[in-house]
């Protein structure tokens, strides 16, 4: 059985770029957004994501996620009901994953949500990215063209810095690339040896 390695950090801290570099040394990582559009597809997921928000989420059965991403990044509570129908089916997904990676010595789950989900109980290890606030705000605004108010929306839906620090095993602070990947390399080789 493979050690599970998770990887998190607030939106536009990097955490996705660092799995790209970890899928370059020919790790798997489990990227946890794109399971999460992807059992979004699932009739039945779909079918309960109209049953709580509405057909009108919908054009031509395909989701409009800017629509459903105002709804839950405007109310908490409509963003626990959406996590209550995605998570269970992302969480079946990474088992499934799971199953075809059990060779391998280590695997990586990414997720920006790793300890809001509690999905950290379930790793040996968390490594979390983090960097200053405005410096993920701007990489936000220039990665998805949002405007400031969505992408502070979507931060106070997530843990802070200090937050995930505190529970992590490792913190990697992403301010440039090349540190970034160095500081990767130092932690696979004390995961290696561990
Ligand atoms: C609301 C949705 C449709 C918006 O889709 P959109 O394409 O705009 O965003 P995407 O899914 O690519 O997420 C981009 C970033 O938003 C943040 N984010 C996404 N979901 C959540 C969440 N439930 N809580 C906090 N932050 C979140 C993360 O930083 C994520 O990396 C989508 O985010 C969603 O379905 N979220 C709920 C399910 C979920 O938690 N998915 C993420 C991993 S399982
Ligand atoms: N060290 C860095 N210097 C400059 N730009 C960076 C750095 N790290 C990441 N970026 C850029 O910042 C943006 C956000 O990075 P990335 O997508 O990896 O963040 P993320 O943590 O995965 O965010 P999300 O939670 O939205 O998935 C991307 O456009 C990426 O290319």
């Amino acid at each position: 059985m493979p050690k599970i390695i998770g990887l998190t950090g607030g939106i536009g801290s990097g955490k996705t770029t660092i799995a790209n570099y970890l899928v370059s040394l020919g790790f798997p990582v489990y990227i946890a957004d794109d399971a999460g559009r992807k059992v979004m597809q699932e009739t039945c997921v779909i079918d309960a994501i109209k049953e709580k928000f509405g057909a009108e989420i919908f054009e031509d059965n395909v989701l409009n996620r800017a629509k459903l991403a105002k709804i839950v990044f405007d109310d908490p509570e409509q963003l626990k009901i959406l996590n209550a129908i995605v998570h269970p089916a992302v969480k079946n997904d990474f088992n499934n994953w799971l199953e075809q990676h059990l060779e391998s010595s280590l695997v990586f789950y990414e997720s920006a949500i790793l300890f809001e989900s509690g999905s950290y109980k379930n790793f040996d290890t968390i490594i979390t990215v983090v960097a200053p606030l405005e410096m993920r705000i701007a990489r936000v605004l220039e990665r998805d063209n949002a405007t400031r108010e969505q992408v502070l929306n979507r931060i106070k839906a997530q843990w802070t810095d200090e937050q995930r620090i505190s529970k992590s095993d490792f913190v990697i602070e992403n301010l440039n690339i090349d540190y970034s990947t160095q500081k990767i390399d130092e932690i696979l080789k004390i995961l290696s040896i561990s």
